[in-house]
């Protein structure tokens, strides 16, 4: 299909960098388009795709190069799927631990069976700004929201995520095992599949 072996990241977020980056190896490298530009566009989709889409494009724009969007989140049954696509907004831009703290606070006294939830990520990559075809991959990954938080990996609802089949929290699986089973590995893995890496 596409011969890339550049590609402009569609992200300000270092822990998505390097979680894709390793998950994509060596054949591909990843920029983040933080070297062009420091503005994040306004993420006014009202889903995943729209959100994924309208990064990559911007980030086309702004760097000429082909570009790779990550738009995730975490859907929680209990909350009807919220915070879903403002999971990054969540606790109103304060970052990681106020919205790690508001979840444990909305799922307070919550029983352990209505705990489900999912990380979600959907990956957009376009080969210009007005690309008409972009290719999209998703991924989803089920498990349940802790009652506190556990672990000191990767970012974000990591250490709030327990993962069943491996029995503890998504920050306590060491970086290469979160990217063997992660929401993000399955959205690669059908992105590496695309592009006729693997
Ligand atoms: O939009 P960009 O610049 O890529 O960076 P962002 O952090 O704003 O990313 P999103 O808009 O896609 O929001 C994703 C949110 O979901 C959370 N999230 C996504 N993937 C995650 C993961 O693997 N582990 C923990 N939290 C994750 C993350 O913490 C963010 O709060
Ligand atoms: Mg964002």
């Amino acid at each position: 299909m596409m011969n890339i072996k550049q590609l402009v990241l569609a992200s300000h977020n270092a822990g998505k960098l390097k979680e894709l980056q390793a998950m994509l190896g060596d054949s591909v490298q990843l920029r983040s388009i933080g070297e062009w530009s420091k503005v994040e566009p306004e993420e006014t989709g009202l889903s995943f795709v729209e959100n994924a889409i309208l990064k990559a494009r911007n980030a086309a724009r702004i760097s000429g190069l082909p570009a790779l969007a990550d738009d995730s989140g975490l859907a929680v049954d209990f909350l009807g799927g919220a915070p879903g696509i403002y999971s990054a907004r969540y606790a109103d831009g304060q970052g990681d631990a106020a919205n790690n703290a508001k979840l444990l606070d909305a799922l307070k006294d919550v029983p352990q069976a209505e705990r489900g939830a999912q990380f979600v990520c959907v990956l957009a990559l376009v080969r210009h700004a007005d690309d008409p075809l972009p290719i999209l991959c998703e991924g989803l990954w089920h498990g349940r929201i802790l009652t506190a938080a556990s672990g000191e990996h990767g970012f974000g609802y990591d250490p709030l995520f327990w993962v069943p089949e491996r029995d503890c929290s998504s920050a306590e699986l060491s970086p290469a095992d979160k990217n063997q089973i992660s929401h993000r590995a399955r959205a690669m893995d059908l992105l590496r599949q695309r592009l006729g890496l693997k």
